[in-house]
């Protein structure tokens, strides 16, 4: 790298600050000892503008510059890795200085370049300021690592340089406009923070992403993440990006608009916001730009547009959901259950479209047996309404509140209480989110004085925890589950679908929708009236707790078609893993679908499907892989054993295993169950030719101490 390219400012500031160069620089030429810079080292301003890190950085470097201090107690505010790291890098720096001295190549190129003699004389004169010249040389170079034919660096270069036209030439040249520095940030974030109003002009009519943030946190925290010296980050953050940001504020997820608004400039803040920035994006911090904004125009600006944002956001969510209804997103992870889906959606639609009572959350009980999709629903209505977010979603399991002293545990304990500083691990939740989706989980287990301050919630929409603070949540939602009532509604559910199904067969000659239709079956208000009703009251005992609730919605029995689908997700779900772990590719035919259905108990709904499929399949993969008859990349295609083999086992219709070669040959995988292991022909697999033509038995017979210990069945 020639050195004239480097900027004689940088230099000097480098050669300054770099420990090892500036040291011998000090001592060779004059023999001046550095005097050594104490730095306050409680340095606590978090503040993102500026100025402790220059003041730290010196403190840093005078102290590394003093040559006679003991290293350990040099670097005594640094943590002992770094410590390590700069001490490998000061030996790296060594060894390059002892090779340029040693080869004396560069200060020959250098020097001859600039016209230097090369003298005995002047040798032996200038040694000194020769190794020193080397030395500052080598860590410019090592240190500034600037790759001349990076044209990415060269936009952010002439975004920090304030060089408008470079930067629309190197974008005509097919530059990146949104190129980003090594350590994280972009072109139009270093022209927001150092006010170059024509290079954002430029950048943003290239393309730049306004809304783009910031990957670099801190100094600390990316040199650690990055592995490169803190020194090294704190120097390009500075000479890079801007000198007027504090090194240990967090940037991470900072856009453009955030460093104008730090910058205070109301132009470059116009600029990105006429270009469609997000005044309501938050950084890593949860910060809005306005957080950051002094009082006056940027902050005016910045609230102004918030406003605007939120009502364009509204429409656009408003757009989305009649594009793409609730009950159209419910549906595709919620298996049936479609008048649960109906019932809730509708409630949720009310509540956004502005059709409901805002004094008071909405409050859902959903009824059903176990596995059916209660929580799975409560959990997608959370997704919907939260996007992901975790703390969107609060999930209580109200089996842990059944004593009457773990009110206390819900909601805090009160002044001068064991656990009082703890708070309850509702308030806790609801404070985070306080519009959140809550799941209380099974509430007929709660204590009758858990249900009173539940009832409190629903009512009031607040909640006061133990330290007498106030929670507003009337914004949330609140779903209880419960299997209350569970067996009732599961036999009425039957007998709805039995009833439907015989409509159905009569209308069959007529009209083929119509047997669609039929699946849709409705829970009768007088069962919901004469039977679910009593049940609820004579368990809650209360009625004003019962009428507090929205909704209740019923959860029904799968029917056949559904349990096929459910059997699908399932052997997809495993197919997938097959795939992931182990490259085998799963197959099957539509028989295996209605065979797996067969192990449906409505007890336990979809969770026995699951086990159905675990205990049917799973094992049997399970198995054939630890006796190594699955190879890897093979094909295994299931199907259903018919009746020639069936006779020959003396068992009900089975699963068929095969496994497909490459040459589209399938043969058969006959595994015993793990308990046949444990005879003295056990462990034996057979490959049958497609059609049973041939039978190899391809594993040996085994003693009982072959035997491998017998499989696990997963449960859950
Ligand atoms: N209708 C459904 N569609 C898709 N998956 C379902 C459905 N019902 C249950 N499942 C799956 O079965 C498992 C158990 O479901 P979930 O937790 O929703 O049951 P639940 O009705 O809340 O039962 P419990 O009362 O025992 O808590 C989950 O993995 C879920 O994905």
């Amino acid at each position: 790298m020639l050195l004239s390219s480097v900027p004689t400012r940088l230099i000097a500031r480098r050669a300054r600050s770099l420990s090892p160069c500036s040291r011998v620089l000090q001592t060779s030429a004059g023999g001046a000892t550095c005097q050594v810079i104490r730095d306050t080292p409680a340095e606590t301003n978090r503040n993102p503008l500026v100025s402790t890190s220059r003041v730290s950085r010196r403190g840093i470097l005078a102290e590394e510059s003093s040559g006679n201090v003991n290293p350990s107690v040099q670097y005594h505010h640094l943590a002992p890795r770094w410590l390590s790291q700069l001490q490998n890098r000061r030996s790296s720096w060594a060894a390059l200085a002892s090779r340029g001295r040693n080869n004396n190549q560069y200060w020959e190129e250098s020097g001859h370049g600039r016209g230097e003699g090369k003298g005995t004389d002047g040798q032996a004169s200038r040694a000194g300021l020769a190794s020193a010249g080397v030395l500052s040389a080598a860590a410019v170079a090592f240190c500034l690592r600037k790759d001349s034919d990076n044209k990415g660096d060269a936009l952010l270069e002439a975004a920090r340089t304030n060089n408008g036209e470079d930067v629309v030439r190197l974008v005509k040249d097919g530059v990146d406009p949104n190129h980003r520095h090594r350590l994280g940030w972009t072109a139009l974030m270093v022209a927001a923070m150092n006010r170059q109003h024509s290079v954002v002009k430029a950048l943003l009519e290239a393309g730049a992403d306004p809304n783009a943030g910031d990957h670099f946190n801190n100094v600390y925290d990316t040199s650690r993440e990055k592995g490169i010296h803190s020194l090294e980050v704190l120097v390009s953050r500075e000479d890079e990006f801007s000198s007027r940001l504090s090194s240990r504020a967090g940037f991470r997820g900072c856009t453009a608009l955030h460093y104008a608004t730090l910058a205070d400039d109301p132009r470059t803040v116009q600029m990105l916001l006429e270009a469609g920035a997000n005044p309501l994006q938050t950084n890593g911090l949860g910060h809005t730009p306005r957080v950051y904004a002094k009082e006056g125009d940027v902050s005016t600006v910045l609230q102004e547009w918030e406003g605007k944002f939120q009502e364009a956001q509204a429409r656009r969510e408003a757009e989305e959901r009649r594009r793409f209804p609730l009950e159209r997103r419910l549906k595709e992870h919620i298996i049936g259950q479609e008048g649960a889906i109906n019932t809730v959606a509708s409630a949720i639609r009310r509540k956004e479209n502005g059709w409901y009572d805002e004094e008071h959350p909405l409050v859902f009980l959903f009824l059903g047996s176990s596995g059916i999709g209660k929580t799975e629903l409560a959990k997608q209505v959370a997704r919907y309404m939260h996007k992901d977010v975790k703390k969107g979603f609060i999930r209580m399991d109200m089996s842990e509140f059944q004593e009457k002293h773990e009110v206390a545990k819900f909601i805090g304990s009160p002044p001068g209480y064991v656990g009082h500083e703890e708070g309850g691990q509702l308030t806790k939740l609801l404070k985070a989110c306080p519009n959140a989706v809550v799941l209380f989980d099974e509430v007929d287990k709660a204590h009758p004085d858990v249900l009173t301050i539940m009832l409190q919630l629903f009512d009031e929409g607040r909640l006061t925890d133990g330290k007498g603070k106030t929670i507003e949540c009337k914004d949330a939602i609140f779903i209880m589950t419960s299997n209350v009532a569970s067996d009732e509604i599961a036999q009425h559910g039957l007998q709805l679908r039995r009833e439907a199904e015989e409509i159905s067969r009569r209308k069959l000659v007529e009209s083929l929708d119509d047997v669609q239709k039929s699946n849709d079956i409705q829970i009768s208000r007088q069962f919901k009236e004469s039977v679910i009703r009593p049940i609820l009251k004579a368990h809650f005992r209360r009625d004003e707790f019962l009428g507090r609730i929205n909704e209740i919605v019923y959860f029904l029995p799968f029917c056949h078609s559904e349990l096929l689908q459910l059997v699908s997700k399932e052997l997809n779900f495993w197919a997938k893993k097959a795939k992931q772990r182990h490259g085998i590719t799963l197959q099957w035919e539509r028989p295996v679908l209605d065979l797996l259905a067969g192990g449906y108990n409505v007890h336990y709904g979809a969770r026995s499907i699951k086990h159905e499929v675990e205990r049917r399949v799973v094992n049997q993969l399970a198995a054939a892989y630890e006796q190594e008859l699955l190879p890897k990349g093979c094909t295994l295609r299931l199907s259903v054993q018919d009746e020639e083999e069936q006779e020959e086992k003396k068992s009900p219709p089975g699963l068929r295993l095969q496994v497909v070669g490459e040459d589209s040959s399938a043969r058969t995988l006959d595994i015993r169950p793990p308990s046949a292991l444990t005879t003295n022909v056990s462990a034996r697999a057979y490959y049958h030719q497609h059609h049973h033509t041939r039978v190899t038995q391809v594993d040996a017979l085994r003693t009982q101490d072959d035997v491998p210990p017998v499989l696990a069945v997963p449960q859950r």
